[in-house]
């Protein structure tokens, strides 16, 4: 399946970003069983699953092992795979990376950190281009502080719409149809910004993270991914089977209609 695809499916991206503490005196078996339901339960009504790495690897081996087993869960049930590590490193090590989670663990799409530049991205472009995957690139993040760096003036614009139009020019090049294999994160924290990012970046699937929890709104428009974590995934504070399924089908309400 190409990750591409995820673009014509329901535009809603489950955040599974697990808290041992919430589940109870065996929290790895909990979180696997837990997670494999909702994944049933939901794959059709979502574009992707998206696995943030900090919170599998803060589990040691065994969560590692976890992530491979439900993101290749994912993959059978036709689920695309994002997963977020927000990776960045001079070219040799990108290449690294890039064969870590778009093709060792069985990633359809990879965030990553655009601060070493354009060179360092390449990488992960050209596996995500072999592999029929998808690169997210972080321009405008979710966080309240996320100006400090990325809202820097740059010739008139802030740096990163500056980073959007030069990553719509690179992506031209990865291109398939409408759709380009680098996207970019924008925080649905920040409207504003979503729009003005697709202004310039017409072809650039957009991760939008940051609705529930972090106060962002469901974003409706082409190539918008709106990604919820806790909001989803601990509706109410907690794993809940049932409340989940609803703030899904609320959520999926809010973007179709
Ligand atoms: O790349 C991301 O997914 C991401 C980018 C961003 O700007 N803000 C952001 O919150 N995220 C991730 O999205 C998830 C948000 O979690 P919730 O606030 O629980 O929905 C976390 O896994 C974050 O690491």
């Amino acid at each position: 399946m190409d990750f591409l695809e995820a673009l014509s499916r329901p535009p809603l991206v489950l955040g599974v970003d697990p808290r041992p503490m919430l589940h109870g005196p065996e929290p790895l078996a909990h979180i696997r069983r837990y997670t494999f339901v909702l994944l049933e339960a939901l794959a059709p009504r979502l574009a992707a699953a998206k696995f943030q790495l900090a919170f599998f690897e803060a589990l040691g081996p065994e969560g590692m092992a976890l992530l491979w087993e439900l993101a290749s869960a994912s993959r059978v049930m036709g689920l695309p795979v994002i997963f977020d590590g927000k990776r960045g490193d001079i070219g040799s090590t990108a290449e690294a990376y890039a064969r870590a989670y778009l093709e060792a663990f069985p990633g359809s799409a990879l965030t990553v950190n655009p601060y070493l530049g354009l060179d360092a991205l390449k990488p992960f472009f050209q596996a995500a281009s072999r592999t029929g995957g998808g690169v997210f690139v972080l321009a405008k993040t979710s966080n309240p502080g996320s100006g400090f760096i990325q809202d820097l003036p740059v010739e008139g614009r802030p740096l990163y719409l500056y980073l959007a139009e030069a990553l719509e020019r690179e992506g031209e090049g990865y291109r398939e149809g409408t759709w380009s294999r680098v996207g970019m994160v924008v925080g649905a924290t920040y409207p504003e910004a979503v729009a003005r990012v697709r202004e310039r970046a017409p072809h650039a699937p957009l991760l939008l993270p940051g609705v529930g929890a972090q106060g962002g709104k469901p974003l409706k428009g082409e190539g918008l991914l709106l990604a919820a974590s806790r909001a989803l995934y601990y509706p109410g504070g907690r794993p809940d089977l049932k409340a989940a399924l609803e703030a899904a089908e609320a959520l999926l309400k809010a973007l179709v209609e």
